[in-house]
């Protein structure tokens, strides 16, 4: 936890499990049940998506039917420039290994390092899947033209590079299938479009 980094923000803060040893500037909480549990916290009642949250940093045990809606947003408030979230490990190893559009833009935005892993029997009510502790630090600001492209070129993944990005009308001599760069390999992948062509 980079206490330097301000406000600290938990979403979800359910029975106040983490906000204990936390203490976050604020909790935000979906569920009014657990208003009992979190009184001794700034605790606003909301569901964290429709929030004006701007900048800081945000820590939390996503609720895992969430996550993608979660990065799509998050990835682009600059101001945001630390997650900590305890992420279903399937998802994490996804965004590591697998070349697809999410993998590719959080690579690019954020430095991912992963730590714990945390087995089922760590929680109830017990999930199926394994959760990791995933730390994603900003590294650069959301670009909507990354963001297109990026968008564009994964739909190719078999293609090589410069097929695949003549179909989304740009230009690369990079023979590669756009399936060989790994995730972490997105600015190396970024490099080899000539974007002067668009
Ligand atoms: C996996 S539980 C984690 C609870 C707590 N952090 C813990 O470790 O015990 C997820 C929590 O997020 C809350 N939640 C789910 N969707 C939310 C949303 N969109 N905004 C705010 N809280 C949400 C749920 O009500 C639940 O309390």
């Amino acid at each position: 936890m980079d206490t330097g980094i301000r406000p600290i923000l938990e979403i979800g803060c359910g029975k106040g499990n983490i906000t204990k040893f936390l203490e976050p500037d604020i909790c935000i909480e979906l569920d009014e049940k657990m208003t009992d549990y979190l009184k001794d916290y700034n605790l606003v009642i909301a569901d964290a998506r429709y929030l004006p949250i701007l900048r800081g940093q945000l820590v939390s045990s996503l609720p895992y039917q969430i996550t993608s809606d979660f990065f799509k947003e998050v990835v682009k408030l600059d101001n945001i420039s630390k997650l900590i979230l305890i992420l279903q490990k399937d998802f994490v190893d996804k965004i590591l290994n697998d070349p697809t559009y999410i993998s590719f833009l959080l690579n690019y935005v954020f430095d991912i390092q992963t730590k714990d892993i945390i087995p089922p029997r760590c929680f109830s009510p017990r999930p199926k899947v394994y959760s990791i502790i995933t730390v994603f630090n900003r590294v650069r600001e959301y670009n909507d033209d990354v963001d297109s492209l990026i968008s564009c070129i994964s739909r190719y993944r078999n293609k090589t590079l410069k097929n695949a990005s003549k179909l989304c009308g740009l230009s690369s001599d990079n023979n590669l299938k756009v399936r060989e760069f790994k995730p972490w390999q997105v600015l190396e992948l970024l490099n080899s479009v000539d974007l002067s062509y668009v």
